[in-house]
């Protein structure tokens, strides 16, 4: 299992990768959940990341505009990234979500060294309304993506596992794995929820809040936070 950490800028990097983040995640907090970061900031979040760890970008939580999409989607793979995340907020239907996630691998794919695109669905989908989670591996495979995420669009109230129960997060993981997709939990995963979503067996958790000091958008990476978040990680996994 491994941890992805969410960066906004680049001064955040040092202490992620000296508290032994796996994946940078870079986002813009200020715009979303999975708010896109602007390319000069993911280009210099990459360079100053060893070339061993994997840099993921979020590209928004997006509308239903597959053009939108897959032209932002082609920007985050220019940058350098090995991951291109995308928030299914407006979406609805598995039909729906199929197309644009296509268009997305299918413009990233013109690439010599395309990035693995993650299709991401909110634990708080049924609120929003967007794409249920459980539908979430069946689309990403349609499509051709290589992975999935859940994260949680509300940030200030429900997290993950608020959301959803361990069967259903447990569910999800084996959708995934038979599907043969890199399977991610995220959404305000704090050091007392961590081991419940790290128990589902994903392949993958994402922290920001709980590796920050101060709010989401204001607040910077703290290196303790992410060893302390790692080393629940690890022990939760051997479960
Ligand atoms: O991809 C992971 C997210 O950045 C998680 O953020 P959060 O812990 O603030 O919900």
């Amino acid at each position: 299992m491994r941890l992805l950490v969410s960066v906004a800028n680049s001064s955040e990097v040092r202490a992620a990768l000296l508290g032994k983040a796996d994946i940078i995640d870079v986002k813009n907090p200020a715009e979303g959940a999975l708010g896109a970061n602007f390319p000069r900031v993911i280009k210099e979040i990459r360079k100053l990341t060893p070339k061993e760890i994997p840099v993921s970008a979020t590209i928004g939580d997006m509308p239903n505009l597959p053009g939108t999409a897959s032209l932002a989607a082609l920007g985050a793979a220019h940058c350098g990234v090995e991951y291109v995340k995308v928030g299914l907020k407006g979406v609805t239907e598995v039909e729906q979500a199929t197309t644009l996630m296509r268009e997305v691998c299918l413009a990233v794919s013109e690439l010599p060294e395309p990035p693995e695109v993650i299709a991401t669905a909110y634990a708080d989908a049924s609120l929003i309304p967007a794409l249920l989670p459980e539908h979430l591996p069946e689309v990403a495979a349609k499509a051709g993506a290589h992975g999935c995420l859940i994260d949680t669009l509300g940030k200030s109230s429900q997290g993950l596992v608020d959301l959803m129960s361990p069967e259903e997060l447990k569910n999800f993981v084996v959708l995934c794995k038979k599907a043969g997709l890199l399977c991610g939990l995220a959404g305000s995963l704090s050091k007392d929820t961590l081991p419940l979503a790290c128990k589902a067996g994903p392949d993958l958790v994402g922290v920001r809040t709980a590796a920050i000091n101060g709010d989401r958008v204001n607040g910077l990476v703290q290196k303790e936070k992410v060893e302390e978040l790692k080393s629940i990680m690890l022990s939760a996994g051997s479960l």
